[in-house]
C-alpha cells in the first residue's frame, strides 16, 4: 500500500507540540507535494540534556493538534528502539522499502545538523527539506553542514521534486515562518 508514496518524517521532541509543527508540515505537504507526514515523536533528542514529557502525554498531545488526515503521530522511534535519527532513517527505509521518506527539520537544526550522529550518512541516504524559522535563516544557509552540501542544494522552484531526487539533495524552504516554540509554551507553564 506504501510503495512510491511520497512521506515526510518530522522528528521532535514535541514537548508540547504546537502551531508551529502544523505551519512547516502544511508548508511540506504542499510544497515538496508530499502525500503523507509522519510526526516522529522522539524518546529523547540525543543532544539534549532535559529529558521530554512521558510519552503518552507528547502523543496525545499532537494527536489533538494534528487534525489533517494525511499527518500520522507515531511512537515508531520508540517501537524500534532507535533514538539517533541515522538508525531511524535506516529502519524505516528497510522496513517500508520503495516509500520515498524525505527528512523534515526546522532550519534551527540545520544549524546544528553537522553534530548529529552520522549527518553525512543521513543526507546521503533521504532528500532533507529545511523550514525556516525566524531568528536561524540566515545562520543555517551558512553552516557547516549547509557549506557541506552546498552542491546537493535545489532552489526553491524545485522543491516540488524534492521527493524523487537522489540524495544528497535540500531545499531550504521560505514561508510565513511561524514563532511557536516548545520552549516558550514550556515556560508560560
Ligand atoms: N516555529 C517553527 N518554525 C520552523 N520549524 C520549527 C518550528 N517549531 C519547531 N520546528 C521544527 O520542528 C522540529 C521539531 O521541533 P521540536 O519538537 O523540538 O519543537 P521546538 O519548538 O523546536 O522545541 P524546543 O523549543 O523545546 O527546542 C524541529 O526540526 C524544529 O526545528
Ligand atoms: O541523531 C542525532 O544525532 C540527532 C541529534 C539531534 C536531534 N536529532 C533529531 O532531530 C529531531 C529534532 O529534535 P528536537 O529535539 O529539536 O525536536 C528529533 O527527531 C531528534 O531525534 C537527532
Amino acid at each position: 500500500m506504501l510503495p512510491g508514496l511520497r512521506i515526510g518524517l518530522l522528528g521532535g521532541s514535541f514537548d508540547p507540540a504546537h502551531e508551529g509543527h502544523v505551519a512547516i508540515t502544511q508548508a511540506a505537504l504542499r510544497r515538496f507535494r508530499l502525500d503523507r507526514v509522519w510526526w516522529l515523536v522522539s524518546p529523547g533528542n540525543p543532544l539534549k540534556a532535559r529529558g521530554p514529557a512521558p510519552m503518552a502525554e507528547r502523543l496525545a498531545h499532537a494527536r489533538r493538534l494534528a487534525t489533517d488526515p494525511r499527518v500520522l503521530v507515531t511512537d515508531v522511534e520508540q517501537r524500534l528502539g532507535t533514538r539517533m535519527t541515522a538508525d531511524t532513517i535506516a529502519a524505516l527505509r528497510r522496513i517500508y522499502p520503495g516509500v520515498r521518506f524525505v527528512w523534515l527539520m526546522g532550519s534551527d537544526n540545520l544549524v546544528q545538523f553537522h553534530r548529529w550522529d552520522r549527518w553525512r550518512q543521513i543526507a546521503a541516504s533521504v532528500p532533507i527539506g529545511v523550514l525556516a524559522r525566524p531568528g536561524s535563516r540566515t545562520s543555517a544557509r551558512h553552516s557547516i553542514a549547509a557549506l557541506a552540501l552546498a552542491r546537493a542544494r535545489l532552489p526553491q522552484w524545485q522543491a516540488g521534486t524534492l521527493a524523487l531526487r537522489r540524495p544528497p539533495a535540500w531545499v531550504l524552504l521560505n514561508l510565513p515562518m511561524s514563532r511557536q516554540s516548545s520552549t516558550a509554551l514550556r515556560a508560560r507553564k
